[in-house]
């Protein structure tokens, strides 16, 4: 990387160039050399004084002057022009922006490779002008809210009096929302397989459950079919309806509601197998009798070639939830699998009893997805037979409404914003935000931040919750010395427990780097190579939490999630396809409740990103706002009153610093900030081909790019070698950590397979390049994990 230097301060010794010889500027624009020139100029002057004022003794020498007699010198008065970017700041702001750049860990390194960037200059400019148009929208009425047409009820819908009682009085739901409305009378009534579409957080889980259950509660079995003589269903009367989802989470998320919903219908059983236990336990629960099943596809192919006891022939409704997800990991191959066996198994066994009531008459099948992509085409051929379209019809004065069919909206009163942020200040603008969020209780409550992978995510969390951590491990640590010193003068008891209870390894911790005295936040960190106990603890402690919470992740939270009160989306690594980001910021401004959106883009191509958020809203984009990052500094660094003062600068510089530092003084923290530094270059080569012209990887600036990681490497340099460790470490082990354990024929079918730089690109010419510039900055880390 040749520009990798722009607007870094060395360590190096001071040069015996006389600090006014004149510098020749070539090659760039003739404004880059001009700023560069006047930018040397005043440097040389800075310079000269504080050299002067180090020597001479000046007891307001501050740390900068000791800095210099100690040898450090900013790597601008070397000057090198941006190769391909543009310069953001005027020179004279450049140098008296960052006074306090130089640090004191610098001294103690003694690495010539190491280089401490200032973090406020030659940094790249946007190009996007604000449309102050946007900025003004008015705010939108909610589009995934409940009906409040005064005539929609669940009753109407033709749920029975007991389900919608329940409904109204115990899970307080007043009304259906849009989706409900469409989908519960289809459902209730028809015998037709159905493709349910909808946006994020409009209730589609409800949609296809309500009608399951009612039909099953009303349905009859044939009057000697159970114990109790009233012709009811039993648990014992057979399974009724399998419901597949992708992952454990969202299978153990609609298992809940499930549970919720049955204690109207306590008669009826609902079980899953979802894996994470003994398969013996699964098998016992299928033995006694389910009548609906949630399961994942591996779990329940496994089941269906190996438990006797699974009986699949009374199978009524098979619904495929979140199928865009289920196809993205390779779920096809299992499906048509279970799609196979449902119809010989039901073909092979006697014909069940004759169904009664209101039991559909032939197996029906529900998919339900946010998108109409290709994939989902393919889910509905090997699934669907006739099946009708359930959606919300978009009304008529929708001016993209013909969008609808192909394509999925984010809810309209959601507030989405981006922030184009140049590569170095990336770590501290996330911090300001996040302070300035949680600067006082009650504004957000729950926040969740989305990152590219795994190890990114425990970089962030160790980062935020360093001075938590340290001061833990300490504790552990000096408790452990205590006690090693009291075993050697009492007799070792080999039952003792080894105490690795390390904060250090927990998912949950106090965000120190933003939590005030008065409103204590708690860090979250969830991605696919963590053990799964961890994961489920720490998404049932993220959702219960009742304090100020954030949760640090990767898209193993995007899908489908019902994570309550989150008010803040944050997608500080974009997502890897339009699709990602539209469930990515559903999380938030669900079922008609408020919600915001922030993504945070580099300067240069990734502005082209806009236009695609823009195309995520109803009105064109209208309502999409743009945040300053100056002012999201300002207002998370500043300090209150001091108006246009500097202060925050300096302020974020210090914090920056800080990290550095303690990302320097453990080689435990530094390899961590590297390895995140890595995969998240890796991670960023695999964004869908159709927007790999924004998101380009020969176009990162990753000298740049590892001041976000608290690096002082040259990029070349970074280099760590050792993969994660456990089955992470494989393209099949890495999707049973987001879904379940035998989905390795799955994967076989996964066109795009993240975090993986060896995938094919649709330009070999490019694909090329990629690979040889990931090659060229990446150690020989064979795979990593997205999670
Ligand atoms: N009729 C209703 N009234 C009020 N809240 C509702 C209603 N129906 C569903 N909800 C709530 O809306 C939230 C979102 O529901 P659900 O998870 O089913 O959405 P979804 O459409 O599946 O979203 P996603 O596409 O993100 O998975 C849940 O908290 C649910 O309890």
């Amino acid at each position: 990387m040749e520009d990798s230097n722009d607007g870094l301060l060395l360590n190096f010794s001071i040069s015996d160039r006389p600090l006014n010889t004149p510098t020749n500027f070539r090659g760039g624009r003739w404004k880059d050399r001009l700023n560069a020139k006047y930018g040397a100029r005043y440097r040389q002057k800075k310079i000269a004084s504080r050299l002067n004022a180090a020597t001479s003794g000046n007891p307001n020498t501050n740390e900068q002057g000791s800095d210099l007699r100690k040898g450090h010198i900013d790597a601008n008065d070397t000057p090198r022009l941006a190769k391909r970017q543009r310069v953001e700041d005027p020179p004279q702001q450049a140098i008296t922006r960052h006074p306090t750049t130089f640090s004191r860990s610098a001294e103690k390194t003694e690495n010539p490779r190491q280089i401490i960037s200032s973090l406020f200059s030659f940094n790249p400019a946007s190009n996007t002008v604000t449309d102050q148009e946007q900025n003004d929208a008015t705010p939108t009425e909610p589009s995934n809210a409940p009906l409040v047409d005064g005539i929609s009820t669940f009753t109407s819908l033709g749920l029975s009096p007991t389900l919608s009682a329940h409904l109204r009085l115990k899970l307080e739901l007043k009304a259906p929302t849009a989706i409900q409305k469409a989908v519960i009378p289809e459902l209730v009534k028809d015998d037709s397989d159905a493709f349910i579409q909808a946006e994020t957080g409009s209730g589609k889980t409800l949609a296809y459950l309500l009608p399951i259950i009612q039909r099953i509660s009303a349905g009859k079995t044939g009057s000697a079919s159970n114990l109790y003589g009233d012709g009811r269903v039993r648990r014992g009367s057979g399974l009724f309806a399998i419901i597949l989802a992708p992952t454990r989470e969202l299978c153990r998320q609609i298992s809940t509601v499930l549970e919720s919903l049955l204690r109207c219908v306590h008669w009826i059983v609902a079980g899953t197998v979802i894996g994470g236990e003994k398969k013996k336990s699964e098998k016992a629960r299928l033995r006694k009798g389910l009548n609906i099943l949630v399961a994942t596809p591996g779990r329940l192919m496994d089941h269906l070639e190996n438990t006797e006891a699974l009986d699949v022939s009374n199978v009524r409704w098979l619904v495929l939830d979140e199928g865009d997800r289920l196809m993205e990991l390779g779920f096809e191959a299992a499906i048509l699998g279970i799609v196979e066996r449902l119809e010989k198994r039901s073909q092979l066994t006697k014909a069940p009893a004759p169904p009664a009531g209101s039991l559909p008459n032939r197996k029906v099948t529900v998919l339900c997805s946010a998108t109409m992509k290709m994939d989902v085409q393919r889910l509905g051929e090997i699934s669907l037979k006739e099946a009708v379209h359930l959606k919300v019809s978009p009304s008529d004065d929708d001016e993209v409404g013909a969008r609808f069919d192909d394509d999925f909206s984010a809810p309209a009163q959601l507030k989405q914003s981006y922030a184009i942020v140049p590569a170095k200040l990336r770590l501290v603008a996330l911090v300001a935000v996040l302070k300035r969020a949680f600067i006082r209780r009650g504004s957000v409550m729950k926040a969740i931040i989305f990152i590219s992978c795994a190890d990114s995510v425990d970089f962030h969390f160790q980062i935020f919750c360093r001075h938590a951590i340290d001061a833990e491990n300490n504790a552990v640590s000096s408790a452990r010395e205590d006690r090693a010193g009291e075993e050697k003068r009492l007799p070792v008891s080999k039952e003792e427990p080894t105490d690795d209870k390390h904060i250090g390894m927990s998912t949950i911790a106090p965000a120190t780097a933003f939590s005030t005295p008065d409103n204590r936040v708690m860090l979250h960190r969830l991605h696919g190579s963590l053990p799964q106990s961890a994961r489920t603890s720490t998404l049932a402690a993220f959702a219960r939490s009742k304090d100020p919470a954030v949760l640090v992740c990767t898209d193993v939270a995007s899908r489908g999630l019902d994570l309550p009160n989150v008010d803040f989306v944050i997608e500080y690594d974009p997502p890897f396809s339009k699709d990602d980001h539209l469930h990515r910021v559903g999380r938030t401004a669900r079922a008609g409740r408020s919600g915001r959106a922030l993504i945070y883009l580099l300067p240069g191509d990734e502005e082209g990103y806009i236009e695609i958020l823009k195309e995520s809203y109803r009105d064109g984009g209208r309502g999409l706002r743009r945040s300053n990052t100056d002012e999201l500094l300002k207002k998370g660094f500043g300090s209150p009153g001091i108006g246009s003062g500097k202060d925050w600068e300096e302020k974020a510089t210090e914090w920056q610093l800080e990290v550095e530092r303690w990302t320097l003084e453990d080689p435990k923290h530094l390899e961590m900030a590297r390895r995140a530094y890595q995969s998240h270059v890796r991670a960023y080569a695999t964004h869908v081909a159709a927007e790999r012209n924004i998101f380009d990887i020969k176009n990162l600036h990753l000298g740049h790019l590892a001041k976000a990681f608290a690096l002082r490497d040259k990029p070349g340099s970074i280099k760590i070698s050792g993969a994660r460790g456990g089955k992470e470490t494989t393209k099949a082990g890495r999707q049973d950590n987001d879904t379940m354990g035998k989905s390795q024929s799955a994967s076989k079918g996964n066109k795009r397979q993240r975090g993986n730089p060896d995938v094919p690109t649709t330009d070999p010419a490019g694909a090329a390049k990629m690979k040889a510039k990931i090659r060229e900055h990446m150690a020989s880390v064979s795979e990593f994990n997205i999670g």
